[in-house]
C-alpha cells in the first residue's frame, strides 16, 4: 500500500450490512466509504437509518452482519483506545470530578505515567476546552455544555487516532452548541484529529465537515451520496453564510432530507 493510499484511506469501510435479527430487514446495506487522516466527516440521515449502528461498528462496540472496517491497515474487531467516543449523554463517572474523569482516561492510555504527569495532562485537555476553572467540580455541579466539554476533553486525552461523536451537541442550547462547535473545530485543526460525527443539524455539518455522508431512510438504508464541502476551511459560524456555495450546499442537504432520502432506499432481502 502506498503512503498516499494509506493516508487517504486511513479508514476504509467496505460493504457494511447490519441486520439485528434473522428474518427482519437489514437496517442498512452496501455501506462503503473512506475517511482520510485528519479529515472531518459528518453523517446525516433520518432517525433509524442506522447512523449510531455504523458509529458503534467503527468503535468496535458492535459487529456488522457483513462487511469490514479497516483502520490504518488493520481490521476493527473490538474496542480500542485508538478510537475515542463521545456520546450525546456525556457518560461521565458521577462520583469523580471533571479532573478525575479525565485523569482516569489519561491513566488508561499511559499506565506508567506518574500521578503528577497524569494530572498535568488532564488539566491541559480540560484547559483546551475552556474548563480550567471547573477542574474540581463533579458532573452534577456542571451545566450540560460543561459536561459535554469534559466528555470531549476525556475523548481527546486518550489521543485517539479516530474520534467518533454521536450527536455530541444534540442536547445543548444553540449558543452553547455554537461555542463548543468552534472549540472543537479549533482543537481538530491544531491536532489534525480525524473525526466521524453524527448530526441532525445541517448547519453543524456544513460548519464542521470536510465531507458529508447522506444516508437514505431505513430499513434497507444506503449511502445516497457523499458531498464534499466547498467552503474554505477558514470559515466561521458568523460568516459562513456569506461564502460562495453555502446556500447551494445547504439547499442540497435540506432537499435531500425533505424529499430524496426516502427515494433511494431499496428493500434488502
Ligand atoms: N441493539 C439493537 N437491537 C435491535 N435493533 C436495534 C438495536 N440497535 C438499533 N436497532 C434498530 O436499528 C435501527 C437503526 O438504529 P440506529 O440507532 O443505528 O439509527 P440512527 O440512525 O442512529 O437513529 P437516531 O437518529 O434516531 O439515533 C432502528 O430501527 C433501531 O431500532
Amino acid at each position: 500500500m502506498s503512503n498516499e493510499h494509506a493516508v487517504t484511506r486511513f479508514i476504509e469501510v467496505s460493504q457494511l450490512m447490519k441486520r439485528y435479527k434473522p428474518g427482519i430487514p437489514a437496517v442498512f446495506a452496501d455501506v462503503s466509504f473512506t475517511i482520510a487522516q485528519g479529515e472531518f466527516v459528518c453523517v446525516i440521515g433520518h432517525s433509524g437509518c442506522g447512523k449510531s449502528s455504523i458509529l458503534n461498528i467503527l468503535a468496535g462496540l458492535e459487529k456488522a452482519s457483513s462487511g469490514v472496517v479497516i483502520m490504518n491497515g488493520h481490521e476493527i474487531t473490538g474496542p480500542s483506545l485508538e478510537r475515542g467516543v463521545v456520546f450525546q449523554g456525556h457518560a461521565l463517572l458521577p462520583w469523580f470530578t471533571a479532573l478525575q474523569n479525565v485523569e482516569f482516561a489519561v491513566r488508561s492510555r499511559h499506565p506508567k505515567y506518574s500521578r503528577a504527569k497524569i494530572k498535568e495532562e488532564a488539566e491541559q485537555y480540560l484547559n483546551m476546552v475552556g474548563l480550567g476553572a471547573a477542574l474540581h467540580k463533579k458532573p452534577s455541579e456542571l451545566s450540560g455544555g460543561m459536561r459535554q466539554r469534559v466528555g470531549i476533553a476525556r475523548a481527546f486525552s486518550v489521543e485517539p487516532s479516530l474520534l467518533l461523536m454521536d450527536e455530541p451537541f444534540g442536547a445543548l442550547d444553540a449558543l452553547t452548541r455554537g461555542l463548543i462547535q468552534e472549540e472543537l473545530l479549533g482543537v481538530c485543526a491544531r491536532t489534525h484529529q480525524t473525526v466521524f460525527m453524527i448530526t441532525h443539524d445541517v448547519d453543524e455539518a456544513i460548519f464542521l465537515a470536510d465531507r458529508i455522508v447522506l444516508m437514505s431512510n431505513g430499513p434497507g438504508a444506503r449511502i445516497a451520496e457523499i458531498v464534499k464541502n466547498p467552503l474554505p476551511r477558514s470559515r466561521t459560524r458568523e460568516t459562513m453564510h456569506h461564502e460562495e456555495g453555502f446556500y447551494d450546499l445547504r439547499n442540497h442537504l435540506v432537499d435531500f432530507l425533505v424529499r430524496r432520502s426516502a427515494l433511494v432506499t431499496k428493500s434488502v432481502a
